[in-house]
């Protein structure tokens, strides 16, 4: 290997909160104790209606719990379709979907500063779309079957490898995603995981899953010597 070969940073893990949380208090202890078992990069804040619309009430409660905490643990807060919560919580960023605000329109609302994540499915073209419109990272999936989001469709890792290869946005490879799965999408070049049931749904619990996924992240890492 040469001084001029490129060595991608290392990938990261991406938390997204499970779609219902009953006890804000519980779910905001247990998070601390997530975020403390192993390195995590981002949290989105993803609460929906049982019809898979953003509740926004839920977002809102939640997000005033847990935003300070987990930025004062060096983890971005992402806020999943709201450009404008997002504001509001002084989150770090917002996630849009096909659905939800455009990406240019949601920067004009945000500001430069603000992270601008946006979904791409399995589209390449949509992904270079977003990055044009000024993302900051595009999510590419789903990579596995999920029962978290409803109409996914399915996403293979040569994605990863080719935006790889050819773009400098990051990518986020998302859906299904476990411990046990996750080498495939590590070594095809996401630059996150992201992450809700294969964290929240661990038998072992969350901080467990969270080690478990930085053991394969430390194992894998391309960046370490
Ligand atoms: C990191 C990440 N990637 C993709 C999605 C999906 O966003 P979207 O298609 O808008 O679907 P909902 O999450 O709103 O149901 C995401 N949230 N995060
Ligand atoms: C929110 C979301 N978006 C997807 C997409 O393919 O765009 S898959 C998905 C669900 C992610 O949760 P889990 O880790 O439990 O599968
Ligand atoms: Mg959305």
């Amino acid at each position: 290997m040469t001084d001029t070969d490129y060595i991608r940073p290392r990938t990261r893990l991406y938390l997204i909160t499970p779609p219902r949380i009953e006890d804000v208090d519980g779910f905001a202890a247990l998070l601390e104790t997530t975020l403390t078992a192993g390195d995590v990069a981002c949290l989105q804040l993803r609460l929906k209606t049982p019809e898979g619309e953003i509740d926004l009430d839920a977002t809102r409660t939640v997000g005033t719990a847990v935003t300070e905490m987990a930025q004062a643990y060096g983890v971005a807060v992402l806020v999943n379709d709201s450009p404008e919560l997002a504001v509001e919580l002084s989150a770090d960023g917002v996630h849009l979907g096909w659905d939800d605000m455009p990406v240019k329109q949601a920067r004009e609302l945000v500001g430069p500063e603000m992270i601008i994540g946006a979904t791409a499915k399995n589209s390449r073209h949509v992904a270079m779309k977003a990055g044009e419109d000024g993302a900051d990272y595009v999510a590419f999936g789903a990579f596995y079957p999920t029962h978290t989001k409803a109409g996914t469709v399915e996403a293979s890792p040569d994605l990863l490898e080719i935006w790889q290869e050819s773009m400098e946005i990051p990518c986020v490879a998302i859906g299904g995603i476990t411990a046990e799965n996750a080498e495939a999408l590590i070594t095809a070049g996401a630059d996150f995981l992201a992450v809700s049931s294969g964290v929240w749904n661990h038998p072992a619990g969350a901080p467990a899953a969270v080690a478990e996924f930085n053991k394969v992240l430390d194992r894998l890492d391309q960046s370490a010597s």
